[in-house]
């Protein structure tokens, strides 16, 4: 027999024996014969039977004489409550059973309900009831369990928007107790607003009766719990049909996204902001260039992008670190940031340069008062660690819609001017104009002509010699580098060294002359000439170069040239770039043993304490001071004065560029002791050289030359 098929227990309690002698009939009847009729006389007797056997269905005989009456029955339904009870009423007793139906009896019979068709039936008929409630009451139970363990909060509201019901999650993330809060409206217990205008957010479940249909909240719904408390939530509403399918009320399953929506908002701040600086990247900054033009265009105005570079912010990171570098970039921009309004936009494109929007110009000349002001700024010393540095920029500026339609033009085109204000001397700003563009051309030809120059050789190097001005007498060799190029023929040092310094080309450059220097010098003395000091010049980025030193400790002993014979010249621009670090390398190149040289002395504002600082051997008189000294020419006090100040300091005082005896002459009077320039010998192939060294005293004859300029050609 199976489980299902197990008799009904039916107890019957009262001791009416009519009653028994009916009931039991009736379930012995063979339609019923799936009964088992168990009896107790008294409630408690009654009570114990059930608490130990499975009974279906209690079947309690009404007795107002004996105890059995409504008291009876709701004492009985609060021990078992589980088991229905039906009441066994006499005929005209029916005021007493509707009494006990409100207190918690299912049904009840009367002595002609229980025969052998009614009774098996009401029987039946209740008991399957219990099961059905059993089973509905365990679902639900399962269901509210499933809702209170589930990580999203539910709530329910009916047609009218009154809360039915929330789960636990739902209690924490709204502050109310499921108790308290249900009957309420909904705008009671669930407060939303945009994140972001702070208006009240439209009530979604509102939303999801009337449209029949699921909703969602706007991506920046904010949660305003009962405490005040604030959380970013996602939702999904949706509308609850009764069976018939009537929409009965509406279902909001929602959760707290305020962590998510954090991360989502870093990861979109990442993606568009500089890490070193923190200042937009290029990627923001195209979108707010392009919603400036989009709002310039409607009113009719211009807007300006200027493109900053900082000057020879290079040497600070190679010299310095990247470290000391990053630091300079991040005081840079709170620099720029401080310096420009809030509603600008500062932004960083990588190494050391920075593009500025400035949306809200009225004239373009709004924006080189706002560029001359940020150069003005920049120059004030940052003070990274211990250290205080100075570093200067160079500003080009595009105009929209002059310059430019869009974002990337203006950018492009601002580039450009930039690079003009580098070419001209830096440390300054300039509008962007058409022609600049063809000029970009060329020098990209330029660099390209320079690079490919390198790998196929074509460079080579002349040398002038230096003299001592009584003598004559060769006391040293300039080494300068010539260019033969193919398609331009002989391109000069001043046309091709700016761009080979500007892309970086001249350390390569740089290296190659220093050897072949080198070489030429140990060839000669090799050849039995007398040994004189070869001197070589050193851009700045080549000084600052991590592998300067090495390279110079390299060249010499490749070439075996003997360091005294080595002489590095650095104009004072170099030396005064970084004082701290030029002292430093300065002494490293001592220590080799080299000689050091100021070149273009006087050009500069090197003061006087400074160059004490420096462990320099060699001051050369910049060509300026010595032209001049023409046929008119009376006195130069300052020429005076630098050679007074180089011999009292034991430097060699050599001054640049003598074309007349007349100038060579009055240096010697003022007791400059050597020189350099055509007047001796313009810069000469090698083989020329040792021609002149091999001659007669230099300068004493009338010369001929014949072409001029950087190639000029002389005959002795
Ligand atoms: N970093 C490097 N720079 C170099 C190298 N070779 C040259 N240069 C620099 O290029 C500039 C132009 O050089 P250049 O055209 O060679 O001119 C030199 C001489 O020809 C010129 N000079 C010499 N005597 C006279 C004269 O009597 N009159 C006159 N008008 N010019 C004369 O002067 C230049 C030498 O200058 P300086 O270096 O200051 O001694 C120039 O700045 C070079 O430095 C290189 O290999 N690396």
């Amino acid at each position: 027999m199976t489980a299902r098929e197990e008799p009904l227990k039916i107890l019957y309690i009262g001791t009416d024996p009519n009653s028994i002698e009916k009931i039991r009939c009736a379930l012995q009847a063979p339609r019923a014969s799936n009964f088992e009729l168990i009896k107790a006389s008294t409630l408690l007797e009654g009570i114990e039977r059930v608490s130990k056997e499975k009974t279906a269905v209690v079947l309690l005989q009404f007795d107002l004489q004996g105890n059995l009456g409504v008291d009876s029955l709701e004492t009985f339904c609060s021990t078992a409550p589980g088991i229905p009870v039906l009441i066994l009423v006499k005929d005209g007793q029916e005021a007493f059973a509707a009494e006990a139906l409100e207190r918690g009896a299912r049904d009840y019979l009367l002595p002609h309900h229980l025969d052998s068709y009614s009774l098996p039936r009401a029987l039946t008929y209740v008991a399957k009831c219990e099961r059905v409630a059993d089973e509905l009451i365990a679902e639900k139970d399962r269901a509210l369990a499933t809702l209170n363990s589930i990580g999203d909060a539910v709530l329910c509201t009916d047609n009218s928007g009154r809360v039915t019901y929330l789960n636990t999650v739902a209690e924490g993330l709204l502050g109310w107790r499921r108790e308290d809060a249900i009957g309420l409206e909904l705008s009671q217990v669930f407060h939303i607003v945009d994140g972001v205008t702070r208006k009240p957010s439209p009530d979604p479940m509102k939303l999801a009766i009337q449209e029949d249909k699921t909703v969602g909240l706007s991506a920046d719904c904010v949660l305003v719990r009962q405490d005040g408390c604030e959380f970013a939530i996602a939702d999904s509403t949706a509308p609850i049909h009764d069976q018939s399918g009537q929409c009965v009320g509406a279902v909001m399953v929602f959760h707290d996204v305020t962590a998510a929506r954090a991360t989502a908002l870093q990861i979109s701040y990442a993606a568009q902001h500089d890490i070193v600086t923190d200042l937009p990247n290029r990627l923001l900054l195209n979108d707010r260039i392009s919603q400036g033009i989009s709002l310039a265009r409607r009113q009719n105005r211009p807007i300006a992008v200027m493109f900053l570079d900082l000057d020879h912010f290079k040497y600070i990171n190679d010299a310095l670190g990247h470290g000391v570098g990053d630091k300079l970039l991040q005081s840079v921009a709170k620099r720029l940031v401080a310096n420009l309004r809030s509603s600008d936009t500062v932004s960083r494109q990588g190494g050391d340069e920075f593009v500025i929007l400035l949306p809200d110009i009225v004239h373009s000349a709004d924006a080189a008062a706002s560029a001359k002001n940020l150069l003005h700024s920049l120059r004030e010393p940052h003070d990274i660690g211990e250290q205080s540095l100075v570093i200067d920029g160079s500003i080009g500026i595009s105009i929209y819609p002059t310059d430019g339609l869009d974002a990337e033009t203006l950018i492009q085109n601002a580039d450009t001017a930039m690079y003009h204000v580098k070419t001209e001397g830096r440390n300054d700003c300039q509008f962007f104009k058409e022609s600049m563009n063809m000029k970009v051309v060329e020098r990209q030809a330029l660099e390209a002509g320079i690079r490919r120059g390198l790998e196929r050789k074509e460079f080579f190097l002349h040398y002038q010699p230096m003299v001592c001005l009584s003598t004559r007498e060769i006391t040293g060799v300039e080494a300068l580098i010539r260019w033969e190029s193919p398609e331009r023929g002989l391109v000069p040092p001043s046309e091709f060294i700016p761009v080979a310094e500007d892309s970086g080309l001249i350390v390569q450059m740089g290296r190659w002359v220093l050897h072949s220097a080198c070489e030429q010098a140990r060839a000669w003395q090799d050849a039995g000439l007398p040994p004189v000091p070869i001197s070589v010049n050193v851009s700045a980025l080549e000084f600052r170069h991590l592998g300067f030193i090495d390279g110079v400790q390299a060249a010499l002993s490749e070439t075996g040239l003997a360091a005294r014979y080595l002489v590095l010249e650095l104009t004072e621009g170099v030396l005064m770039e970084d004082v701290e670090s030029t002292v430093s390398l300065l002494a490293q190149l001592k220590s080799l043993g080299v000689h050091l040289a100021v070149d273009d002395f006087g050009t500069g504002f090197s003061s006087l304490s400074y160059l004490r600082q420096f462990p320099i051997d060699v001051l050369k008189i910049d060509i300026s001071f010595v032209r001049e000294i023409g046929p008119v020419q009376t006195d130069s006090a300052i020429l005076s004065a630098i050679i007074n100040m180089g011999n009292s300091l034991k430097y060699r005082v050599i001054a640049e560029g003598i074309e007349i005896d007349k100038q060579r002459a009055y240096l010697l009077d003022k007791q400059c002791a050597e020189g350099q320039g055509y007047l001796f010998s313009p810069p000469l192939p090698a083989p020329q050289l040792v021609d002149l060294f091999l001659s007669e005293p230099l300068g004493q004859r009338s010369r001929k030359m014949a072409g001029s300029g950087n190639s000029p050609r002389y005959d002795s």
